[in-house]
Order: C-alpha cells, then structure tokens, then sequence
C-alpha cells in the first residue's frame, strides 16, 4: 500500500512525527512524507528532533496568506505530486489548511483519504476559525477516520460520516512519551538544567502560550494586565513561550518586556517546551495540543478560549475555560497556584496512551485493531457561561 503523509504546521508536525517513523517501518507499507511550508522553521526542527526522510517539499511562501490564499496555493501545488505519484491513501491531520487543501486535492483526484485526529468538534464553525470548518470538511472527505477518543468518534456517527472508524488515542501522547523518555536520559536533561538555569525551583512557575490569532490578537491586552499582576508576586516566576507569528510576537515583546518576574522565551523546540511543562504548576494557553500532553504529564491548564473541541480533560477537571480576561484569569492562576496537589499527581491517559500510531498503522494495514478504551470520559459542558 502506498501512503502519501503531508503536514505544514509544528502542531502537526509533532502528532504525526511518530506515526511517520511506524509507517515507515512497516514492511507492508510504502510511505512518503510531503511538507509544505504552512510553519516551515518549525517543522523543520521537528523533522530532525524525529529523523524524519522528506520525500517532497512544496515551497509556497505561506506566511501572511489570507486562509483562502493559502488555500489555493496548496491545492494548485499538491495536485501535480498527487496525479504523478496516485498513492491508496493521503493522511492528513488535524484541522489546519494543509490538512483541507490536500484532503480536498486528493478526493478531486478519488484518492482514499485518512484523516488522524477525526472527530473533534466544538459546535461552533466560528470556534476555533477555520479550524472547525477545516476538520469538518476533511471528515466528510476522508475514508479511514482515525479518532483520538470516544467522543470524538460520538461525533463522527451523529454526523453519520461515510468513512470508517477507529479510536486510537492520539498520537501526540505518543509523541510526548517519546520525547519524554528521551528528556529522562542523561544527555537532554543535563542540557535543559544548563540552558535554563535561572529557573527558580522555589518559585511556582506559570507557562503562557497564545497565538490563536483570529481571538487572542484582539483580546492580547487582557492577558498583558493579567499577567504584568501576577509577574508582582514574588513567589511566582511566568514563562512566556513567543508565538510563531512575528506580528503577534513583537506585540508580546513590546507589552511585556523588561519586567523582573516574566521570561520572554523565543518559541520553544519541542523537548524545550516538554520539559518546561513538566515543570509549571500551571499553564496559560490558547493552544490545542496542549489541552492533551499538559494533563498527561499531570499539569493544569487555563484556557483562554470560551469554548474547546477537547472536552474531556474539562469533565476531568484538568482543563477549565478562563476565556481571555483579565480578572479571571488572575484569580484562577491563583486558585490554581495555592492547590497543594502536588503536580504529576493527577496525570492520567484521558487522551492516549502512547500506542495511537501502532493501532493507526494496524488499520491501515487490515489488521485487528484493539481500541483505545480511554477510562470512563465524562463529558461536560465545554462552553464558558457567558
Ligand atoms: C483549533 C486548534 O486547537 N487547532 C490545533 C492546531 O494546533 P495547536 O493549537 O495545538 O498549535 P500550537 O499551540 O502552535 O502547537 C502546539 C504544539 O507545539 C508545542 N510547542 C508549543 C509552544 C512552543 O514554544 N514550543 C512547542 O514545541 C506544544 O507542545 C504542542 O505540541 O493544529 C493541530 C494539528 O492539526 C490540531 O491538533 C489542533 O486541534
């Protein structure tokens, strides 16, 4: 079978770095792997951290493309490599424009579609945007669904979809345990205590990421009061991740430099960012991914969204929606930080346990594939109240 992966952003870089390696490695399994240019340095680093093989690069000068733009110019580039190569399946992942493009660029081809991380939804086409356009319209597309929990597979057969489904768990918990487990061994962990040795371990640490453009941009100045009050305390030290978009990044950099209590950190590598979350008591964050790997690794997490596609770390109770304001924000960091659970004590599989890309890989090749049972996922509301 041959097995065309294409990705263009470091969050999927990441979730399908792993997967990559066991398609690789499967000996029924021709693969190839495409990248486009969605967030090019950062996947780049990605590639390397994993030792991926590149087999094909679409260069599109994608940085400030409007999604339509971006969009066009995906399609137009993967079309020729699609109608020469005719692979059985495209993977794709997730909800970005990557993912789309190439899902819709090979179904106009009839090439069979797999879509890994199927399924979430927010209910909301406007939350996140595009992203839940995006994944919707790939599920409609693809022929094999790869499923991260039961829920998400809930919401496939509510849609009544026409592909086939698998819960598999997802594989950027996979990709944390690899990475983890290489933060353990004497080479990286000597590195990281070198590199950031002015982390105060007497002091609680906050980790702060925010890029999702389309609501932080606006609502930026919120999060810059909120967190100019906590950098006051002087038993707490924040750590701010910089988005990868330079516009967002030099607003960040303009509101927040120079302050005593607050790291502005150039974004992360992976490991980097790993090893940080580890660390935090808490973590500030807009972003999707890591709604999973920070309750994996037993580390809360405050959303600054009203609404998620991940409900099931909010049932659990590792996951609350803080919206983008100031004042709420402040108080939950608090709460958060005055909880004497120790972290890591509350970590738990809601979303994998590392063995998503063996079941991927599994399916793909017609084998039987033995479910990931994520330990009894109570859904909430995944809506902030207002
Ligand atoms: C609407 C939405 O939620 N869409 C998501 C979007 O991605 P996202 O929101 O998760 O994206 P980011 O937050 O950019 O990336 C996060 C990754 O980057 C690592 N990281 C972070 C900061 C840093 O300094 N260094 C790092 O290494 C971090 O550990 C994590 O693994 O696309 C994904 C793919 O389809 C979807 O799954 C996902 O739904």
């Amino acid at each position: 079978m041959k097995v065309l992966s294409i990705f263009g952003t470091r969050a999927e870089a990441i979730k399908m770095a792993p997967l990559v390696r066991a398609l690789h490695d499967e000996p029924g399994i021709d693969h190839r792997l495409c990248v486009t240019d969605q967030e090019y340095d950062a996947v780049d680093a990605i590639v390397s951290l994993f030792g991926l093989q590149v087999d094909h690069e679409l260069r599109l000068q994608a940085e400030g493309l409007s999604p339509n733009a971006l969009m066009a110019r995906l399609m137009a580039a993967v079309d020729p490599l699609l109608a020469r190569d005719r692979p059985d399946c495209v993977l794709v992942h997730g909800d970005t424009t990557t993912a789309a493009a190439c899902a819709l660029a090979a179904s106009h081809l009839r090439i069979p579609v797999g879509h890994v991380e199927a399924g979430l939804r927010s209910g909301d086409r406007s939350r996140a945007f595009p992203e839940e356009m995006n994944r919707r319209l790939v599920d409609s597309l693809a022929a094999w669904m790869f499923a991260p929990s039961p829920a998400a597979r809930r919401n496939l057969q509510q849609e009544r979809v026409s592909g086939r489904i698998w819960v598999t768990g997802n594989t950027g918990i996979d990709a944390a345990a690899a990475v983890s487990r290489r933060l353990r061994g004497p080479d990286l962990a000597v590195a990281m205590a070198g590199r950031y040795g002015w982390v105060d371990p007497q002091r609680r640490l906050v980790l702060v990421t925010g890029h999702r453009k389309e609501r932080f941009g606006a609502a930026a100045p919120r999060l810059f009061a909120a967190l100019r009050e906590l950098a006051r305390r002087p038993d707490v030290q924040i750590v701010y991740a910089l988005p990868l978009d330079r516009e967002l990044r030099d607003a960040v950099m303009d509101a927040l430099g120079g302050l005593p209590n607050l790291h502005l950190v150039e974004a992360l590598g992976y490991p980097a960012f790993l090893w940080f979350m580890q660390r935090a008591r808490v973590v500030l964050t807009d972003s999707g991914s890591i709604q999973e790997e920070a309750p994996w690794l037993g580390t809360p997490v405050l959303l600054m969204r009203d609404a998620t596609e991940r409900p099931e770390a909010v049932a659990s109770g590792m996951v609350s929606l803080v919206g983008i304001d100031s004042r709420r924000i402040v108080d939950a960091v608090g709460r958060r930080l005055a909880d004497p659970a120790p972290r890591g004590e509350t970590a738990r599989p809601t979303y994998g346990d590392g063995r998503a890309c063996e079941r991927i890989v599994a399916a793909l090749c017609g084998r039987p594939v033995p479910e990931f049972g994520a330990a009894a996922v109570r859904t909430a509301s995944a809506t902030l109240p207002y």
